[in-house]
């Protein structure tokens, strides 16, 4: 049988989460491993390899002022450009690492240089990080989102007899948020499913499934591209709070929280970035054999 591509490679790597969100973190600097959607998979499944939401590669920097960039791969193989959980984690990682000094650096995410500052520690030790993430861009265009011409508030989308009305915003990466009266029962899979399926969105979506409890507070879950619900989703806390925040339904500085945890979500103003804060967590160091499992 012809041997695997990647057969009897060695990968190290690091597992780490941000609030739950889960990854497996991959030096790349220095130029011996290159990953493919095949080995991501792998390395995703939570059976035969390590499983994880994404795979964060740590590489070098793109940029003037960063430390280092990294890029994200989902555990379904397909590439993504912006995940909030993972660049907290990359900014523990690149500080553990050394290659990052001091509280306050910058690393370059496939669509932008993001400003990272280490806040005290939470209670479990857990390094705190607040990242700016960028400036939302609601324009169909920009998220993308075909079939509407003019940017909305809300979108409403017919199919099946059935009516979806969503907000929809580009925080690098794709996303729509459907306001619920219940997130614990609100229909995530299905609805997430189908809107993903649809050629309204040509590059799918991450779906989000907010509820808001005060001006302050939101509770949310997300049914992430390429990964599914997980139990957490930085891009996804941003993408709801700045959806909320343009209806006038929440405060410009709010907590949303997550099944996996609490995340910070600030914007100050329309043309300014969004800041998103939380805990990022190392849980253990492996090295993975490529081959070793039914890969
Ligand atoms: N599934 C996302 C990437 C990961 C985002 C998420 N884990 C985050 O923390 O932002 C996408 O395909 O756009």
């Amino acid at each position: 049988m012809a041997a695997a591509p990647h057969a009897g490679r060695v990968l190290r790597f690091s597992k780490m989460h941000g609030a739950g969100n889960d990854f497996v973190v991959i030096d790349l600097r220095d130029g011996t491993t290159t990953l493919d959607p095949a080995l991501c998979r792998v390395l995703g499944d939570r059976h035969t390899g390590v499983g994880c939401d994404q795979i964060l590669t740590i590489e070098a920097p793109r940029s003037a002022s960063a430390v280092a960039s990294y890029r994200i791969w989902n555990s379904d193989g397909s590439l993504a450009r912006q995940c909030g959980n993972g660049a907290r984690c990359v900014a523990a990682w690149l500080l553990r690492d050394g290659t990052a000094q001091g509280d306050r650096f910058d690393v370059d995410s496939p669509v932008d240089t993001h400003h990272v500052e280490r806040l005290a520690d939470d209670p479990l030790g857990n390094n705190v990080f607040r990242i700016a993430m960028g400036v939302p861009r609601f324009a169909p265009a920009d998220v993308p989102l075909h079939g509407f011409d003019a940017m909305r508030d809300e979108y409403v989308l017919e199919y099946n007899d059935a009516v979806y009305s969503f907000g929809a915003v580009s925080m690098g990466n794709p996303h729509a948020v459907i306001e619920v009266d219940d997130v614990a029962a609100a229909p995530v899979e299905p609805v997430a499913q189908l809107l993903q399926s649809l050629p309204a969105f040509p590059d799918s979506v991450n779906v989000g499934f907010a509820r808001v409890e005060a001006r302050d507070r939101v509770r949310l879950r997300v049914y992430e591209r390429g990964a599914g619900e997980t139990l957490a989703c930085g891009s996804g806390a941003c993408a709801a709070a700045v959806v909320l925040m343009r209806r006038g339904r929440v405060d410009r500085e709010l907590t949303i929280a997550l099944p996996g945890g609490e995340l910070q979500i600030a914007w100050p103003r329309d043309d300014a970035p969004v800041t998103m804060a939380g805990p990022a967590a190392f849980v253990f160091e492996g090295t993975f054999l490529i081959g070793a499992g039914l890969a």
